[in-house]
């Protein structure tokens, strides 16, 4: 069935020294219109080779994504990304951080226009009171809010989310996962989250999909989440079924676990038989 995203076969093979290394494979995922999908498997799998093919700041070796109908080309406004730090223009205000980008994507509209879109989602996210504070004077996940602010008022067709919450503590956190989720009710931009926090994963999303150990990392399930929107974190925390979910995530993660360890055993077992092979036709 066609999504209003559609990542189909999509693959990356970088080239390295040791030539040609296929880091993601046949990877296929269709999300629909305003669906929150995570993307949750171990470090180094290529999570983030996914986002970025799809953000288009990463050349695609197979397959494509398609966003609304469009066969993405390149990076562009209709998909906003958040990294888990903001790289804002630390001597700027706040609001000339979001102007930065509203200017490019809105050149036809006012000043004025341009001004109220971003002093807007800088409110929503609770920056009301420090449009005009310099980015450096801003802590952390203040500076964070401004990144997510920059993000949506840009209106995008898909956000794309790099472990955003990744470098806050943990108050700071869930209060930010709570405004995005928030914006994202009235906004209802599609979007795709990479994360290590399967609590998180549980909380933001209406489905996660786990990725199998790379090389050639690939869609290994997919897991709908029920829990009613809005959602309040008391609720979702006692709701009947969140320990088997969390249980189901953390076992699929237990099991890549183990085939990398047993991929790593295996490859050690097959170097030293190549190492006593070459030693014996050196003695031959
Ligand atoms: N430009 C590149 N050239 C060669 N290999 C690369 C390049 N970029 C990433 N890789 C390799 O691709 C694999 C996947 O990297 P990626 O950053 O996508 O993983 P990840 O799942 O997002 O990791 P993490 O969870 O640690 O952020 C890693 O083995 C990495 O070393």
């Amino acid at each position: 069935m066609a999504g209003y995203v559609e990542m189909f076969r999509l693959g990356k093979t970088y080239d390295t020294l040791k030539g040609p290394a296929v880091i993601v494979e046949d990877f296929n995922l269709n999300m629909k219109q305003g669906e929150y999908a995570s993307l949750l498997g171990h470090s180094g799998c290529g999570k983030s080779t996914v986002l970025m093919m799809v953000a288009g700041l990463c050349d695609i070796t197979d397959g494509g994504v398609v966003v609304a109908n469009h066969e993405i080309d390149g990076p562009g406004p209709d998909r906003g990304i958040v990294f888990q730090s903001p790289c804002l223009m630390p001597w700027m205000t706040a609001i000339e951080n979001v102007l930065l980008g509203v200017d490019q994507v809105y050149p036809h509209a006012t000043k004025q226009q341009r001004h109220d879109l971003s002093a807007y989602y800088l409110s929503l996210v609770g920056l009301g009171n420090n449009l005009r504070t310099r980015a450096s004077d801003l802590s952390q996940g203040m500076q964070q809010r401004v990144g997510i602010a920059r993000a949506f008022a840009l209106k995008p067709k898909m956000l794309l989310l790099d472990e955003p919450f990744g470098m806050l503590d943990s108050l700071t956190r869930m209060e930010l996962q709570e405004i995005l989720l928030e914006i994202l009710m009235r906004d209802k931009v599609t979007t795709m989250m990479i994360t290590h926090d399967v609590d998180e994963a549980l909380f933001m999303s209406d489905r996660v999909v786990m990725m199998t150990n790379g090389p050639r990392a690939t869609v290994g399930a997919i897991f709908d989440i029920p829990f009613d929107r809005p959602r309040v974190r008391t609720e979702v925390l006692e709701h009947p079924e969140y320990y088997d979910y969390r249980e189901k995530l953390l076992r699929f993660l237990e099991e890549q676990d183990h085939k990398k360890l047993k991929q790593e055993v295996a490859e050690h077992e097959a170097k030293k038989t190549e190492n006593v092979n070459e030693e014996d036709s050196v003695c031959a």
